[in-house]
């Protein structure tokens, strides 16, 4: 492990200085597409008006055959294209793989320059998350980039959630950990054959009455993904970085999209995975606070003045403990409004109307 006095300081002779405080940018959907797709390619230019980020995907779901076509599908995208405040991240295949190397070195020296974040999939512990580090410093330096890539670890692994802490905090390139649920539960042999979200089978019910063990017993599906989710939060927080819900595989269900990305949110998630267009506009509602709750939170923080002692609000208990969890709603809002006229305006006559 390396002193703490030596943390910030370059892998590489040459290499950008690496960054103190990881930016917190909007990024409530990480966009997937297939760089290599000519209909998906074709429709990112337009995309990136919508969404936060645009992740050009290189790992799982692109064939085996169509592994270089991606990689040069990204560099030509990101080449041709200036996508602004859009966010421009690749997912590079997996650390074992035959492919990885050429992805590093090609995206780096190809677009360095136009990348934000370079997500890791099936990060198992620091270990992966060093080569990378001394990795990207060499291409860094070579590249003559002066602005150091930051990388995302996909938790996807049981070692990787059991070593999600030093993860975490494995490299000042650190940006953030999404979960990474099918792999995941394939890793851990979990008997789900999904892609994120829930199980009907697993399930708490009510007690029986009387004798009759199955009459009038109401089931509850449970989050399967709570304990990964509320570990991976926690890890995130104490290193300074961003947790993430990935991928829901079932596009077609809208609606427990919605809820499992609403769980993710409320448990301290900034964002999640769209891999289908349907998905930005639920990540996009999800991950940015409701105007009540927004409204909510700035009267909260309007009627607690320095922010200590007690106040009843509504009746219910104001104190410097929820006058902070307010100003994380509020600050939030304040960040995604200042990108979002509409978004603004929502907040603004939401507050009005709360604070009269
Ligand atoms: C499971 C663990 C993981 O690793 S998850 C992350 C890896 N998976 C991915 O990245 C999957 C990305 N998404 C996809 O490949 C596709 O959306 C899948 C799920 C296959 C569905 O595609 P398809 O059957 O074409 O859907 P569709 O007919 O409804 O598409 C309508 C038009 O939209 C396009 N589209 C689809 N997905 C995307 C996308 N992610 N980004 C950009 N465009 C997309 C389709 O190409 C289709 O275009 P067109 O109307 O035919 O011109
Ligand atoms: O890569 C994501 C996953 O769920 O696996
Ligand atoms: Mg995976």
């Amino acid at each position: 492990m390396r002193s703490p006095k030596d943390f910030f300081a370059p892998l590489a002779l040459g290499a950008p200085a690496p960054v103190r405080e990881i930016p917190v940018t909007p990024s409530r959907m990480i966009h997937f597409f297939d760089p290599g797709n000519e209909k998906m390619a074709a429709k990112v230019p337009d995309l990136a008006k919508k969404v936060d980020v645009l992740l050009g995907n290189l790992e799982d779901a692109v064939r085996a055959d169509r592994k270089e076509a991606a990689r040069a599908g990204l560099v030509a995208i990101a080449k041709a294209n200036d996508f602004g405040k859009t966010q421009l991240w690749t997912r590079v295949n997996s650390l074992d793989s035959p492919w990885v190397l050429d992805d590093l070195i090609t995206l780096v020296t190809e677009i360095g320059d136009k990348l934000d974040v370079i997500m890791v999939p099936k990060v198992e512990g620091a270990q992966d998350i060093h080569y990378v580090d001394r990795l990207l410093a060499q291409l860094e330096a070579r590249a003559g980039l002066t602005k150091p890539l930051l990388v995302h670890a996909i938790l996807e692994t049981a070692s990787g959630v059991a070593n999600v802490e030093e993860i975490a905090g494995a490299s000042p390139r650190m940006q953030g950990i999404s979960l990474g649920p099918a792999d995941l539960a394939a890793s851990r042999r979990m008997k789900t054959t999904r892609v994120g979200g829930g199980h009907p089978g697993y399930l708490v019910r009510t007690d029986p009455v009387g004798d009759d063990l199955t009459a009038g017993r109401t089931t509850y599906q449970q989050d399967l993904w709570h304990y990964t989710v509320a570990r991976m939060v926690d890890a995130c927080a104490m290193h300074g970085i961003l947790p993430y819900y990935g991928p829901f595989g079932d596009i077609r269900d809208v609606v427990a999209c919605e809820d499992q990305f609403r769980n993710a949110f409320l448990l301290g998630c900034v964002g999640a995975w769209s891999l289908h267009p349907v998905q930005i506009g639920i990540a996009k509602k999800v991950f940015s606070p409701s105007p009540s709750d927004v409204a909510w939170a700035r009267r909260v923080i309007a009627e607690m003045g320095d922010g200590t002692g007690a106040v009843m609000i509504d009746g219910k208990m104001q104190d410097d403990a929820s006058v902070k969890q307010c100003r994380v709603v509020a600050e939030l809002a304040d960040a995604l409004a200042a990108d979002d006229p509409e978004l603004a305006a929502a907040y603004d006559a939401a507050t009005k109307e709360a604070l009269g």
